[in-house]
């Protein structure tokens, strides 16, 4: 595949490979996440480890749509996104959902700094293909790691909402994975860790569901041909299989409520599912 990575704006080493990971933390889990998991992001800092975080907010999203009285749909995972969708999406997860991250980090004694997509023009986007029947979400086009760098660089952990914008200053929705994936492309980090609700990806079913340790693209399609991967954790895998093309070797996705789980990741522990390159 090729890469739309513009060169001149990925990162000097020092804040790139390994020493810096993107974390994707998602809506279903943040509300649960206790405050060790926190306390495992600040140690993580305090040892010179850098992660960028990028966080969704779906569940808190559509909670707030339906106290406002606005319907909300999801075609093939994505939320069609309407004007007023869009400033609901805004207000939430630019708004209470990263301020509470940053806060939550800042309570055990870490130091973080909050952004949406549209700060610095974080992140470019453009509509999705299918716009005419889920409106204004979007594809990434380029991530200015320069900001992202930046923030490293003070001592600070980016945790960036994933809000896009285009040259004409139209805002997008954009899926989190989808937003994460396109972060740690552009970073070029060695690893990216999805933290959801669920201790990976799950194979079988009743008693026989057991969580695949690690999985191939292909046996992904499988999966989503079969059923088996389905709602939420589409987009996940479908982040993964783009993002591992480039710089970045391996996605893992583990439940939140791990104990340390972070840190068990990043030092080999075999936790969750990884999805790996093949070559
Ligand atoms: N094969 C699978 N293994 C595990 N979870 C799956 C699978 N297929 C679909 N899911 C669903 O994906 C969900 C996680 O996606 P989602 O709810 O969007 O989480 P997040 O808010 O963390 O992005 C799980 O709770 C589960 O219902
Ligand atoms: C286009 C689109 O669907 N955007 C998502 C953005 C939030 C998100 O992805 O949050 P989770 O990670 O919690 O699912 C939405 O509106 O819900």
């Amino acid at each position: 595949m090729k890469s739309t990575i513009d060169q001149e704006d990925t990162l000097p080493v020092q804040t790139s490979g390994a020493d810096t990971f993107v974390m994707k933390c998602g809506g279903s889990t943040l509300a649960a996440l206790p405050d060790s998991f926190f306390e495992d992001l600040k140690e993580l800092q305090q040892k010179g480890v850098h992660p960028v975080i990028v966080h969704g907010g779906g569940p808190a999203i559509s909670g707030n749509l339906e106290k406002l009285g606005i319907e909300t749909e999801f075609v093939n995972g994505l939320r069609k996104t309407t004007e007023d969708v869009l400033d609901v999406v805004e207000m939430v997860l630019a708004g209470t959902i990263n301020k509470g991250i940053v806060r939550r980090i800042q309570s055990v004694g870490g130091s973080a700094i909050g952004l949406s997509g549209s700060d610095g023009g974080l992140i470019e986007a453009k509509p999705v293909t299918n716009h005419a029947e889920v409106g204004w979400v979007g594809d990434v086009t380029k991530v200015k790691s320069s900001i992202l760098s930046g923030v490293l660089k003070m001592g600070y952990m980016p945790v960036v909402a994933p809000i896009g914008v285009d040259s004409s200053g139209q805002r997008y929705n954009i899926n989190a994975d989808t937003a994460a994936g396109a972060v740690a492309s552009h970073l070029g980090v060695k690893r990216m860790i999805v933290v959801t609700d669920v201790p990976g990806i799950m194979k079988g079913t009743g008693g026989e569901k057991r969580v695949l340790p690690t999985v191939t693209v292909q046996e992904i399609e499988d999966m989503i041909g079969t059923g088996e991967i389905y709602g939420g954790m589409i987009p996940k895998v479908r982040a993964a299989i783009s993002c591992i093309h480039g710089k970045v070797s391996e996605v893992v996705i583990v439940n939140g409520s791990e104990p340390n789980v972070l840190s068990r990741v990043l030092g080999g522990e075999v936790l969750g599912t990884r999805i790996v390159r093949m070559s």
